[in-house]
């Protein structure tokens, strides 16, 4: 039903929600404000438009196609990556430093998140062909999952930064299960949301999946910003948080 579009909101569910041009306290984007539109409040949720340009879209795309290979999802058990029938899409890697353009979606991205890019992974292009999909997850690690993101030691998935880079004709949304919200895709538009709660404890509402594309060929790019670093930027709590915002 979500993936199919036909759960919408109601207007009540939809009367709270702002659009609305923000700077971020970052002295730039007073002069070139980020369109920032709210897709849910708690947790939340926001689209940013027009954040990445077609000229960067089609750059990413040409550094991603040689290097594609069947995404693979970590094996909770044994912390093996490995191919699984609930996410098919082709994957890359594209590191910061390897073309300028690269380097401004990176500090663009650090102005949208107000967090500390030093920490995040690498740009993960992911393109699905008809049928793709990734089925509900969460982008955090589990407690049980001790092996996760171990290599890296920079702590949890704390933020997910997803771009879409493609429009898609037919299917393809991002859907967040347990809030009952479809994002769907439009090319050039970001979506932002904290996968942990202040204390550091996953948030479990953040539950979402990649529907199948119907029609069409879907294009997105993850930016997966890790917990190290962020004290200054998104403070600690005691006590897990409820619809506030760092930014
Ligand atoms: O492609 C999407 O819409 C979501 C992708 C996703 O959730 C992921 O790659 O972790
Ligand atoms: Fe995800």
């Amino acid at each position: 039903m979500l993936c199919r579009g036909e759960l919408k909101p109601t207007p009540a569910d939809l009367r709270p929600m702002r659009c609305r041009y923000v700077h971020n306290n970052v002295p730039f984007r007073r002069l070139a404000p980020l369109k920032l539109e709210e897709a849910y409040l708690d947790p939340y949720i926001v689209i940013y438009h027009d954040v990445m340009y077609d000229n960067e879209i089609e750059l990413v795309k040409k550094m991603a196609r040689p290097r594609f290979r069947r995404a693979t999802v970590q094996n909770a058990v044994t912390g093996e990556l490995e191919t699984a029938h609930y996410r098919i899409s082709k994957s890359a890697w594209i590191r910061t430093e390897e073309h300028k353009i690269v380097e401004n979606i990176v500090q663009r991205t650090e102005d949208m998140t107000g967090l500390d890019m030093s920490v995040a992974e690498e740009l993960q292009v992911v393109n699905y062909g008809i049928g793709g999909h990734y089925e509900p997850h969460f982008d955090f690690a589990r407690k049980d999952e001790v092996r996760a993101f171990q290599g890296l030691n920079t702590g949890n998935r704390i933020a997910t930064v997803l771009f879409y880079m493609s429009d898609v004709e037919q299917g393809g949304a991002t859907v967040f299960t347990n809030l009952r919200i479809a994002l769907w895709p439009k090319k050039g538009s970001a979506a932002f949301w904290y996968n942990l709660h202040k204390s550091g404890e996953g948030d479990f509402r953040t539950r979402h999946a990649a529907c199948p594309v119907l029609t069409g060929s879907k294009w997105v790019s993850n930016k997966w910003i890790h917990e190290r670093n962020q004290e200054f930027r998104r403070p600690c709590g005691l006590e897990p948080d409820h619809g506030e915002f760092a930014i």
